[in-house]
């Protein structure tokens, strides 16, 4: 196990902060932490990189516990939001800036820059001023002068926080590649869901200080833990049901549920998918109160009678107009009851 967290909490004027967090990271694996503002992720990226003594729990590298080990001995590299370059030296410079530190000879600094720069899509970039960089290219050079000492781990936290969104996105896409090409391991923190989700190889949810879920992403995204995971991921159809048989009762009517369902008081998640549009007359009549142009589809909001408000996802030829009346019928391969 290359890093373990055992039980490790961070307490702040007596509130946990990091609350007895357990988590295994094996040697190339990437792992994103998610979770709302304030869920204790930076905290968590902290306390590994030896930037935040523990209350109580260990940090383990190697199996080795990293009490008293200050931070530049513990052989992980960070990458921060504000990317902290050294304004007044070139790129080259910035990215030799940890070799230098080891000692390593100018011969060689130069050689590893150069390749370095080449990974990351900016070579030949060594004599360049940092102030004359785009945005995303200063998130290049940050990464490589992160990647320069070889850390055994590499933390990012909110790595592609300041870019735009078109930006980020063929960013991510490139990490994830160069990741997988050098073999890095990674822990990484973003409160993005889409971030997280197109780069881990594993995602930790976090809620206040705990972890509320772990698994890929595919484990998450299709069975969250419960409606605060579901919530965060952006689903809003979650209610409390009773679940018999092949149907639960639910502030939305009867709706099917998958076989095998777990049974009794619980939480369902419908996702927008699963919620089908039909003429006034069949299902649960609803008024469209919203409709958003989704790219692929439009979500469509509906309100019922008495219940929660529903999210529909539907095609977009198929989508009614805001102020107009439905019926709304469910698809048990959309619905999850959450155990
Ligand atoms: N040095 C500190 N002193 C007191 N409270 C702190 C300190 N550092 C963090 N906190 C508090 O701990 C909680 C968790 O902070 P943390 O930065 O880990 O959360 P986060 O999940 O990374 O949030 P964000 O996404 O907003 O960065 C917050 O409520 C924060 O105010």
């Amino acid at each position: 196990m290359l890093l373990s967290l055992d039980a490790a909490t961070v307490r702040f004027g007596g509130r946990a902060v990091l609350d007895g967090v357990g988590l295994e990271v094996v040697e190339h694996e990437v792992v994103c932490v998610l979770g709302p503002s304030g869920s204790g992720k930076s905290t968590l990226l902290r306390a590994v990189a030896g930037l935040q003594p523990l209350h109580s729990g260990r940090v383990l590298l190697d199996g080795r516990d990293q009490a008293g080990v200050p931070a530049h001995k513990r052989g992980v590299g960070l990458m921060f939001q504000d990317h902290q370059l050294f304004p007044q030296r070139d790129v080259g410079a910035n990215v030799a800036f940890g070799l230098r530190m080891r000692g390593v000879g100018k011969g060689e600094r130069d050689g590893e820059v150069g390749k370095l720069l080449e990974l990351v899509g900016l070579p030949g970039a060594a004599r360049r001023a940092v102030a004359g960089l785009s945005g995303g290219e200063q998130q290049r050079v940050a990464l490589a002068r992160a990647l320069a000492p070889r850390p055994r781990i590499l933390m990012l936290d909110e790595p592609l926080g300041q870019l735009d969104r078109s930006l980020r996105e063929r960013l991510v896409v490139e990490l994830r590649e160069l990741f997988g090409r050098l073999g890095t391991t990674v822990l990484a923190v973003t409160h993005d869901q889409g971030e997280a989700f197109a780069l881990a190889d594993r995602v930790v949810v976090m809620r206040d200080g705990r972890i509320a879920q772990t698994g890929t992403p595919l484990e998450v995204w299709q069975r969250p833990a419960d409606a605060f995971v579901a919530r965060f991921l952006g689903f809003d159809n979650v209610a409390g049901a009773t679940v018999a048989g092949a149907a639960a009762d639910s502030p939305w009517g009867k709706l099917p549920v998958p076989d095998g369902s777990a049974q009794g008081n619980r939480t369902v998640l419908v996702r927008p998918a699963g919620v089908r549009l039909r003429p006034a007359d069949q299902g649960l009549p609803c008024t469209v109160t919203a409709r958003t142009f989704k790219g692929t589809h439009v979500s469509v909001l509906l309100q019922p009678e008495d219940a929660p408000r529903l999210e529909a996802a539907c095609a977009l030829r198929d989508a009614p107009e805001a102020g107009a009346t439905v019926g709304v019928e469910f698809d048990a391969a959309e619905i999850v009851v959450l155990d």
